[in-house]
Parts: C-alpha cells; structure tokens; sequence
C-alpha cells in the first residue's frame, strides 16, 4: 500500500504542477482501487462496507484531494443500479465492478447545476435507425463539472432532454461511451477535457464534455423507471423524480463522508491545542496548553460532539434511505418525499456545519493551522466543495421549506411521516410551554422554534403581497444599505438583543420582513452598485466577474489553457463567439508544455493495466 502523502519522483504533492498531480492521482488511484477488487474478488465487501471501504480510501491521505476514480464509484456504478433495468445492469455492472470500463455523472452543464429540468443537452430519439442522437446545441449546454471526465473516465451517465416523436419528456438518464476502449481516444462527434484548476479537489480530473450530433443505441437509455420502445413510443415513470435517484444517494453519502473529514480536522487541533504552549494563566508560572482556555475549548469540543452527532445522523439516514428504496421497489412511493426533504437537509446542514468547524479547527491552530503540511487548508477546500455539489446548499434547504410548508398544511388531513409527527404535538399544545435547561428542554424549544417558523413562512407565502418601487436617488439607495447593514446584523445577533433589550417577538418579526424587504428593494441596485467600486477586471481577474457577463465563454477560454487539455487536440467548434476556435486551439497547444502526446502515458502505464486487471 502506498504511504501516506505518496510522493511524486520525491516532491511532495503540494509541489507539483498541475499535470504531475493528475498522475500521481491516477498512479496511487489504481494501486488503491486494485486493493478494493480484490476484496471484491474475495467476497469480502458488501453494498454497505462498500461504502464505507470507497469512502474511507477516498478521503484518506493516498487520495487526499479526491481521485479521477471516484465518480466511478460514488455516482457511476449506483446511477446503474438505481436507474438501469435488469437486462441493462447485467451488461454493464459486471464491467464497472471490475473497472474494465471507468465512468463519470454529467448532469450539469455549464449554463445549468440547480435547476435540472433547465438543462440543455438533448437527445433526440430516431426510429429509423432505433437510436438517440446526443447534441450540445449551445456552449451553456457543455456539461460542465463532471469528475474524471477531463482524461480519464471512457464511459458516463449523461443528463440530457428526452426527445421523441417531436415531443420533450424531460430529463433522463443514458449510458455513453466518450472513448476508444483501447486508444482512450475522444470518439467522433464527442468533445472533451479538462476544467483547470479549483479551489480543491485538484486531483478529480473535473471535465468538459460537448456532442455534435452523437448516436447511440435505443438500449443506453436507463430504462427502470421510464421507457422509449423501438417505434419511439415514450412510456413514462412510476414518479416523474424517480430518475433523480442518484443525486439522492449521494447526498446520504455524503453525510458520511462529513464525519470523516470533521473528525480528521478536529482530531490535528485537539492534539495541537494540548502539545501548544503560549502564554501564562499567571505571572511567573510556565506557559500553558493552549487547550486550557476556555476560549480555544469554545473553538474546538463543539466540534467533537458534531462528529458524533452528525455519525449517529448518517446511520440513521442510511437505514431510512434503504428502507424507503426497498418500498419504492414494491411500488409504495409514501415515503418519497420525506427521504428527499431529509437527504437535502442533512446534506446541506452537516457539509456547511463541517465547513464552518473545520475552518475554526485552522484557526484555532494559529499561523500552523495555515501551513499546507497541517492538511486543515486541504481538507477546507474538500469540505466547502460539498456545500455546492451534489444540489447548492441553499436551493436544498428550499427544498426542506417546501416540503415542510405542506407537512404544515396538511397537518389535519395526512399521517405524519416518523421525522414530522412532532409538528402534531408542537401544534397541538400552547406555543408558549415552559423552558427547562435540559437536553430534553432545548429540542422541545427548537421543535417550537421550528414550528413558528413554518407557520410564519406559510403566512408570508399565503397572504405577503410585496409591490415596492426603488427612488432612482442615490441617496435613497445609501440608506438602504444602511438599513440593510443594521437589520441583518440585528438579526444576526438576535440572542443579544433578547437578552439584553426590551425587544419584542413581535418587533423580531417585524425586523425580519423588514430585511426581506430591504433585500428586494436593493435588488434592482446590486450590479450597479458593485459597479461603483470601478474595479477593473485586469485587478478582479476573474471569469465570474468581468464586466461584460461572458462568463461562459471566459470559463472555456481559462479550461482550454489547461495543460492537460493539449492532449489530444481537441477538434471542436466549442460553441466559439468570434469563430476563431480553431486558430485558437493551435495557438494554445503550441504554447503547452506538454507533448502533443496522443494520450497521457499514465492511461497505457497505469489506467489500461488496472482496467485489464493486470496491476
Ligand atoms: C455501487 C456503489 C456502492 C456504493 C458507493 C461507493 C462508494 C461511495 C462511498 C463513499 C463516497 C465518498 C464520498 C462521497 C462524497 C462526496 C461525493 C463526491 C463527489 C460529488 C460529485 C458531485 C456530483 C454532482 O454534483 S451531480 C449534480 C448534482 N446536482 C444537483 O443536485 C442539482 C440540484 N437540483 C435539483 O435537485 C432540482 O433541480 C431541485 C432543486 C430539487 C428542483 O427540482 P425540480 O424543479 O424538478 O422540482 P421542484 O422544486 O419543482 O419540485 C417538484 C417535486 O419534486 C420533488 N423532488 C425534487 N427532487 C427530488 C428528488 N431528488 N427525489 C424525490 N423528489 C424530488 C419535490 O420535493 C417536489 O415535490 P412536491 O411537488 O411534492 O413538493
Ligand atoms: C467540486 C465539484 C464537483 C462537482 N462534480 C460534479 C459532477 O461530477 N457531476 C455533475 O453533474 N456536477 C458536478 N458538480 C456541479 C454541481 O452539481 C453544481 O455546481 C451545483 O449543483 C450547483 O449548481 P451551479 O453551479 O449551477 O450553481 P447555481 O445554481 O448557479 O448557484 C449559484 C447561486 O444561485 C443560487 N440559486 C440558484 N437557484 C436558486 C433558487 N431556485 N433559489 C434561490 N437561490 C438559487 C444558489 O443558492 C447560489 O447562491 C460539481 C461541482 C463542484 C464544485
């Protein structure tokens, strides 16, 4: 097994380019997933150690920054199960379980992540041929993200706007192979490579992918849930989100893998804050350990307890995510809904607790807790990446809301689901019961809390009619800004205010439609204001905000720089504004440090090996 930090020609990982790190990623990748198919060849994993072998190995120290491999794994291999039907899983789980096939999940695009019924990507089915055809009609519709892809994965689960008999059905999943088995070549018709550089997770080999007018078979459609027969008859699913199966699973996963990671963070503070010695508790007395201060405690055992808590959540969740799907089989979709409510919620609340936690762990290692050799910088840039993917954080917690508000509604008229019923009680007694200083006590008043939540955001959303104008005066604007500054902070630091301030519950509502109301009346204002501050974009440097809004196309632009793209030349349109694509790419490949080499010599030294079993 590789040492930790396995180092590339002898310089550790933080020292190599961009291109090393990509194959130091894949060497160690092979070497770590051979060991798991050979616990599979021996029968020693199961759907449930599974998990836990892939997601330990996946945020070990041999794959610290992630792996090409792992959408293989986490989102790949359950699409199939989750979403291919039986004749389907049998010609290509077999494949993906031994890795003779390496895959990826391209969903998002680079015009769309949140809002998947948005995407772009179509495939159109033609009964003449009894195929689909796969096209990227515009450069928003490049799927965008998908780990692996850049150079590595030949086969993925792609997204895309089911077509048929001139009629769009939606989002369906579909198999597709974007490379030779055997060159590991793009295929014609396909467009491919890699993003560039990230805030983390510089070793998942994140990717580009465009069709032009690419077929496939009728039979790579997955076909579980809905159908397309041979004549392009469309036969729709039990439940229109039961192909959004996938995303659901990993998102319970992903609760796991937060335990992992906040544990690792809090466990190098801990011991830090007991081996680090600074300042003295009295005059003349030895320094002491920086775990003595109440202050550094304040930091850092809030963090232990979470790492339980969330461990103790994620068994829970995985036992209620099997049990729904095992109904879902019989075709009893009651518990559908709640399943989803709870994976966005626990996925959005335990990765940004975990960001949060893992970035006061750095702090509260001091100027250490800022050196690469620490792994908390490292492990920041893991955890924060899980608030966005696999469903942005807030758009989740809307979901929550949503699913929430019609709990409430229909409180009288429906059986309340396990994790719901104690809205019964919570509506059912006085508002206002006793407080009471136990453990027992604070969930009771978090219960009410959550519950006069609900019936304030029904209320808003019932009765809050909002019609507001903006004065053009800037002055008006200033003031806005002002109050905007003061009610969020009010809110912010509401448990003050109720403690020391004659505040009412009813001046706090008041407050907070205020704020709402201050957000929507700034809203016309925001781009101008930030206009205001004349930064150039030579100084923002940045794709997101230059000032013309090409953001897409500034995002390609950086992506092709990347020096893993000049392999192979990419023969492409890449949706080009000024139609000079081509030009270009030559221009950016003669410029590559790289060789023109076909294909990376890691996929015949390391990846065609482990995929033909032989490493
Ligand atoms: C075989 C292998 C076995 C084990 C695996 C091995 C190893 C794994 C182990 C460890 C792995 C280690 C680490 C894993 C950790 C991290 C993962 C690493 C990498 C992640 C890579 C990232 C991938 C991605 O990001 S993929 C792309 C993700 N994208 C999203 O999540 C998009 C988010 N957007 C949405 O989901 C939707 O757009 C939406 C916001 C939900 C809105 O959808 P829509 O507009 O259609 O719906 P409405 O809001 O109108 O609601 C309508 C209705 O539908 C219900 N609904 C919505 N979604 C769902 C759902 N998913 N399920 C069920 N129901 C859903 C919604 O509640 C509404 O219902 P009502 O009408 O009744 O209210
Ligand atoms: C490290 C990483 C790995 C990834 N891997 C994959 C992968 O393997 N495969 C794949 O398909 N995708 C992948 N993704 C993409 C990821 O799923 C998307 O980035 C994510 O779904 C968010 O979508 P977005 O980027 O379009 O952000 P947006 O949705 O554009 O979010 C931008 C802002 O808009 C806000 N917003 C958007 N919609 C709403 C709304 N309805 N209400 C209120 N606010 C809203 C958000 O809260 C956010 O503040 C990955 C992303 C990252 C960062």
């Amino acid at each position: 097994m590789l040492s930790k930090r396995e180092v590339f020609d002898g310089v550790p990982e933080e020292y190599l380019s961009h291109k090393e790190r990509y194959e130091n990623a894949i060497r160690n990748s092979v070497v770590a997933f051979s060991l798991v198919r050979k616990m599979q060849e021996e029968g020693k994993t199961s759907i449930n150690n599974y998990r836990d072998v892939v997601g330990g190995l996946l945020g070990s120290s041999v794959l610290r920054d992630g792996s090409p491999l792992g959408l293989h794994y986490i989102m790949f291999m359950p699409a199939i199960l989750n979403q291919a039907n039986e004749e389907q899983q049998e010609k290509w789980l077999p494949r993906a379980w031994n890795c003779s096939i390496i895959g990826s999940y391209a969903q998002t695009e680079l015009g769309h992540g949140t809002f998947i019924r948005g995407l772009e990507t179509t495939a159109t089915y033609d009964a003449a041929t009894k195929q689909f055809v796969l096209h990227s009609p515009t450069l928003t519709a490049y799927k965008w993200w998908p780990g692996g892809l850049g150079q590595t994965a030949n086969y993925c689960i792609v997204v895309a706007q089911l077509y048929t008999k001139g009629q769009c059905h939606g989002i369906h999943s579909f198999i597709i192979q974007v490379r030779d088995e055997e060159t590991h070549m793009p295929l014609p018709g396909i467009k491919i490579g890699e993003i560039g550089a990230k805030l983390g997770l510089n070793a998942v080999n994140n990717g580009f992918l465009g069709f032009d007018n690419y077929r496939i078979p009728r039979t790579n459609m997955l076909m579980k849930h809905a159908q397309v027969l041979e004549d392009g008859t469309y036969v729709k699913s039990r439940h229109s989100k039961l192909n959004y199966g996938a995303m659901v699973f990993v998102r319970v996963v992903i609760v796991f893998d937060m335990v992992n990671y906040l544990s690792k963070a809090v466990t190098i503070a801990t011991r830090f804050s007991a081996v680090r010695r600074q300042c003295q508790l009295k005059a003349g007395e030895t320094e002491c350990q920086i775990l003595d201060y109440v202050t550094q405690q304040h930091k850092l055992f809030v963090s232990i307890a979470a790492a339980h808590a969330f461990r103790i959540t994620a068994n829970k969740l995985w036992l209620t995510f099997n049990e729904v799907n095992e109904q879902l089989v019989e075709g009893n979709l009651q518990r559908l809904p709640e399943l989803h409510a709870l994976a966005c919620c626990l996925k959005a609340v335990t990765t940004a607790d975990t960001a949060a936690c893992v970035e006061r762990c750095r702090l509260a290692c001091g100027g250490h807790g800022y050196m690469m050799s620490s792994s908390l910088p490292l492990t920041y840039g893991l955890v924060t990446a899980a608030c966005t993917y696999e469903g942005e954080n807030t758009v989740l917690l809307l979901q929550t809301a949503r699913f929430l508000v019609k709990t409430y509604q229909q409180l009288d008229s429906k059986a309340l689901t396990p994790t719901v019923a104690y809205l019964k009680t919570a509506a059912a007694e006085r508002f206002c019961v006793g407080w009471s200083n136990t453990t027992e006590g604070i969930i009771r008043g978090f219960q009410v809390v959550a519950m006069r939540v609900i019936i304030m955001s029904t209320f808003n959303e019932e009765v809050q009619e909002m019609s507001r104008t903006v004065s053009p005066q800037l002055k008006e604007v200033l003031h806005q800004l002002v109050d905007l500054y003061c009610t969020y902070w009010a809110l912010e630091k509401l448990s003050d205010l109720l403690l020391y301030t004659p505040i009412s519950q009813k001046e706090v509502e008041s407050l907070r439609l205020r704020y709402e109301e201050t957000l929507t009346n700034l809203r016309p204002n925001a781009v101008g204001l930030v206009d205001a501050f004349d930064l150039r974009d030579e100084m923002l440097q940045s794709t997101l905000g230059s000032y013309d809004g090409r953001v897409y196309e500034r995002l390609m632009e950086e992506a092709m720089k990347s020096p893993l793209n000049a392999e192979p030349m990419l023969q492409s349109t890449l949706g080009s504004y000024d139609g000079r694509v081509y030009e270009r790419l030559m221009e950016e490949a003669m410029k590559s440090p790289l060789n023109a080499e076909p294909v990376n010599y890691t996929f015949h030294k390391y990846l065609k090996p482990f995929m033909q079993g032989k490493l």
